[in-house]
């Protein structure tokens, strides 16, 4: 929002004529900084004009303030207050941003929807450089809205998007002022840990059984270990039936050996175990936690990846902001009960349905590889296998066998 009287007026006049999806107002009068950017003049036009049209709006305190009269805030119950009270103005959300709370530790932002309030909390960064975070945040919020996030998902995966810049270029020096701008560059800049994924990533995808494990005398560590001397691109976990302390533990003995080897480790259905171990994402079925919950929860960076058997589920999957798709079963198979087949035809239909990259699951090997590769839609970037590599006696060389095989298979489709 541009802070005049008249850009006020004649943006609402054109809202009016083209009314959008949705309205995000973020009230710029006060910057993150204190500085002061638009006279009390304007405050008319935004109570009377602007913000009941407005499906969010996004004051920090003095804002917030400013647009009640004047009421000091000093707590997380005036925030609460103040919600409400710009809420009776019009706006469907308000979200009280609480940045400058005194006394805080924690930075506390103050959500209502008109029927519930939420504290939505992240931890306080201490850096000079908050430049543009109010922008960011109600940009991000809008950015998510477009993406069809409900309202308090989006306004969540805004404050985590802030939180991680925020922490990103805490230490960054860009000119001479006291104050800088954050930097929204993070998932481009190779300084964070893990490096992005890549979709190439789902070339061969090792995907272990605990049951196959047992059979041949396995643990979960030597297994992974095998699949990626073998060449496997990227891991899950799919322990279904181990305790959740082992899985934890196993998840974390299997993150240090895929970061020393550059391979990404997912996490099978359980968010939980994610968070706990830092691996570096999930998979989630379509029964699991809806991946638009699981983004709020494991944040921007981490992979995520959703099964779908149809074109509406991997479009949902997209809107909730997954990273690949896992697409199957293709092929008839032993490791999942009562899977439905969607054969080769069901997986180039979701392929073709989609933007995301897609991974092929369900009966692969050595004898179908190609025929799956050879379908020759661009977004379908690998297959994911249990039995083929887990349910056999060395690991390392069925993954190896099979790797040869996609290999070739790229150099026919090229
Ligand atoms: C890469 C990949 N694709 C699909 C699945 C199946 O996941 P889901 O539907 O959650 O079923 P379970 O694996 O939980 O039985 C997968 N695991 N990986
Ligand atoms: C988990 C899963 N989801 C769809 S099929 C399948 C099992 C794949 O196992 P396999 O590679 O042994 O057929």
């Amino acid at each position: 929002m541009l802070p005049s009287t008249g850009i006020v007026k004649t943006l609402c006049q054109s809202l009016k004529e083209f009314p959008v999806q949705a309205l995000v107002v973020d009230p710029v009068m006060v910057s993150t900084s204190g500085h002061m950017l638009a006279g009390p003049s304007i405050l008319d036009s935004f109570r009377e004009e602007l913000l009941p049209m407005a499906d969010i709006v996004t004051p920090n305190l003095k804002e917030a303030s400013a647009l009640l009269g004047g009421v000091p805030l000093e707590t997380i119950a005036d925030m609460r207050f103040a919600a409400k009270a710009i809420h009776d103005i019009g706006p469907r959300n308000v979200l009280v941003k609480g940045g400058d709370l005194p006394a805080s530790l924690d930075a506390v932002d103050v959500f209502y929807d008109g029927n519930d309030f939420y504290e939505l909390r992240s931890s306080r960064i201490m850096t000079p450089n908050t430049h543009g975070t109010g922008c960011t945040l109600a940009s991000t919020v809008a950015a998510e809205l477009a993406k069809g996030s409900q309202m308090l998902s989006a306004v969540k995966v805004a404050k985590r998007y802030v939180e991680a810049a925020l922490s990103y270029s805490k230490n960054i020096t860009i000119g001479g002022g006291c104050q800088g701008p954050m930097d929204h560059l993070l998932k481009l800049k190779s300084t964070v840990q893990r490096r992005p994924f890549d979709p190439s990533d789902l070339f061969l995808y090792a995907v272990t059984d605990s049951r196959m494990n047992k059979k041949w005398g396995h643990s979960i560590v030597d297994a992974v270990k095998a699949a990626i001397e073998g060449g496997a691109t990227i891991i899950q976990l799919r322990e279904k039936e181990v305790e959740t302390s082992d899985f934890l533990e196993a998840a974390k003995a299997c993150l240090k050996i895929c970061r020393v080897h550059g391979v990404p480790l997912l996490i099978n259905d359980r968010i939980d175990v994610a968070l706990a171990s830092d691996a570096d994402g999930v998979h989630i079925g379509q029964s699991d936690m809806p991946a638009q919950v699981a983004r709020v929860l494991l944040g921007p960076d981490k992979i995520i990846g959703v099964s779908c058997k149809t074109p509406e589920q991997a479009k949902q999957a997209w809107r909730n902001g997954a990273d690949y798709i896992g697409s199957g079963g293709v092929y008839p198979t032993n490791t999942k009960e009562n899977n439905k087949t969607i054969g080769l035809d069901g997986l180039k239909t979701v392929c073709l349905s989609s933007k995301l990259p897609v991974v092929a699951i369900g009966g692969i090997g050595i004898s179908n590889a190609q025929a799956v590769m050879g379908l020759g839609v661009p977004n379908l970037k690998g297959v994911a296998v249990v039995s083929t590599l887990f349910d056999r006696e060395c690991v390392s060389t069925e993954t190896r066998k099979l790797l040869e095989v996609l290999k070739e298979s790229t150099k026919i489709a090229n």
